[in-house]
């Protein structure tokens, strides 16, 4: 099978990028330099035929929980945390678009002048014209993370799969930076994740994608083109399925 023909699999795909992972080497803010590689790997994926659905999160800058811990009222903080969102995808669009690829940022909380604001119908018409489309602000709402977001958009826009670009290879039966004799999985069930308690996504998320039935792909962005891998079905990823 080809390249295209096995990303020809997928019609459309949700891509989770966290926020740590356009900081690169360093410990917060946007590294310029990942940030292209990202943006040149969202576009190989895009040239496969596969429309490309990008929800970022914001953990490079801000995370509600942080806030909470320093005495800022929770829903306050995760404001703050969605409006990192933001500055994140505009920052992608802007990378994107530096590849000579079309990109529109939406947002889950309107701000017409700095961005679309999020609606499923706009999204959908930015990725029939191939467009790689960045959905900022999460939910739009406190009290949930991007991952969740990732999976509710990804059910809104009917992704084939939500794939959860990380710091690790996979989902193992422990936090293998804690644990090293945790063991990595080739796959498991959205039942197996949440009675496991895996905490490579939130349960929220994995309990939508299960009412969903949208698999979610687990790998690390931390190699040139691991997007476009995953996409093709190279490289180590695990699959969390129905
Ligand atoms: N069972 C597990 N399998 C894999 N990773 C896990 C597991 N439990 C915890 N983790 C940790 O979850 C992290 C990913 O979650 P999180 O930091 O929220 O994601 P991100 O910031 O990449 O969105 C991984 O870097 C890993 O250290
Ligand atoms: O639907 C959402 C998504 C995100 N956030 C806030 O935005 C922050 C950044 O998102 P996240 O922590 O998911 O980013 P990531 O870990 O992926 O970088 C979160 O901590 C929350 O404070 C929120 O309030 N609602």
């Amino acid at each position: 099978m080809t390249e295209a023909s096995q990303a020809g699999m997928y019609k459309r795909v949700m891509v989770k990028l966290s926020g740590e992972a356009l900081t690169g080497p360093d410990d917060h803010g946007l590294h310029a330099p990942t940030l292209s590689r990202i943006a040149a790997d969202l576009v190989d994926a895009a040239k496969l035929g596969t429309e490309i659905a990008v929800a970022v999160g914001g953990g490079n800058f801000f995370r509600g929980m942080q806030g909470a811990d320093k005495g800022i009222e929770r829903a306050r903080a995760d404001s703050i945390g969605m409006l990192a969102t933001v500055m994140n995808a505009l920052a992608i669009e802007a990378a994107v678009e530096a590849e000579g690829h079309a990109a529109r940022a939406l947002s889950a909380i309107p701000m017409p002048s700095l961005c679309q604001p999020y609606s499923r119908q706009a999204a959908l018409h930015h990725l029939a014209k191939g467009r790689i489309c960045i959905l900022a602000g999460g939910t739009g709402n406190p009290f949930f993370t991007t991952d969740t977001g990732a999976v509710l958009r990804g059910a809104e826009l009917s992704a084939d799969v939500v794939m959860k670009a990380t710091q690790v290879d996979g989902v193992y039966t422990a936090d293998p930076k804690r644990d090293p004799q945790a063991q990595w999985l080739a796959r498991l069930t959205h039942d197996e994740a949440i009675e496991r308690r895996i905490a490579v996504m939130d349960t929220a998320a994995f309990a939508l994608a299960r009412e969903n039935s949208i698999p979610i792909m687990v790998f690390s962005i931390g190699e040139t083109g691991a997007i476009t891998r995953a996409l093709t079905g190279q490289g180590r990823y695990t699959l969390v399925t129905p």
